[in-house]
């Protein structure tokens, strides 16, 4: 299922979706949502953001029902990820690995958002080679901060709905959607004082300056 996204401006267009990922605190998941995120991840992949299930459940217990609520994993086998993130309640589900179309048809069920992570290091990827919902470029390190070269790549492959993650912050996400165009945008380490550790203000000012991009 595709998340609907639901959120919409004044004049009818649908608005850019933002994910802020790697959330670990209640301030911090009050602030994304109140600052208008649509979605906010929990990451359970090795990380210095990683989470147990029952910090996630209770920090996904506070987030509103047209939030997306997204548990992120890399290279962890299907039942760990179907456990960890029943046990979460997440909605979505974001794989960073070397996971197959296989794994995706094993966690598809009624109502999960499948969202594939990839990088455009080695070629350009393609919308639902893997059954994926929503598909995330990103910089080849996940969470990593690094930015990478959006401006040379044809996102035509993509579909409609992919979202630009990788060294994206308050300053530089403005010219980022205005280059590359995406459906949605994600951050993590933009938005942090220090590596894991989430900025409410820079949370707030990613969210505004993502917005009034387009
Ligand atoms: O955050 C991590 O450390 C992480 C570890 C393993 C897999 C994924 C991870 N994070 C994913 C994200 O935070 C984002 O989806 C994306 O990679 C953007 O990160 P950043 O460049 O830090 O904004």
């Amino acid at each position: 299922m595709v998340f609907a996204g639901g959120r919409r401006d004044d004049g009818g267009m649908e608005k850019l979706f933002v994910k802020v990922c790697g959330l670990r605190l209640e301030q911090d998941v009050d602030t994304a949502v109140e600052a208008g995120a649509d979605a906010i991840g929990f990451v359970f992949a090795e990380s210095p953001r990683r989470v147990d299930a029952d910090t996630a459940a209770r920090l996904a217990r506070r987030v509103p029902e047209d939030v997306l609520t997204v548990g992120v994993f890399r290279n962890q086998a299907v039942d760990e990820v179907r456990r960890l993130a029943g046990l979460a309640g997440v909605r979505g589900i974001q794989l960073h690995g070397d996971e197959g179309a296989e794994d995706y048809a094993a966690l598809r069920r009624e109502g999960v958002t499948l969202i594939r992570a990839t990088s455009c290091r080695e070629s350009s990827p393609r919308y639902g080679e893997f059954g994926e919902d929503l598909l995330l470029l990103d910089a080849p390190v996940p969470g990593s901060g690094a930015t990478w070269d959006w401006t040379v790549k044809d996102f035509a492959g993509a579909g409609d709905r992919w979202i630009l993650a990788g060294g994206l912050s308050p300053q530089n996400v403005g010219e980022a959607v205005r280059s590359a165009r995406p459906w949605g945008v994600d951050v993590s380490s933009g938005v942090e004082s220090s590596r894991g550790v989430k900025d409410p203000a820079l949370i707030t000012a990613f969210v505004e300056a993502a917005r009034s991009a387009r």
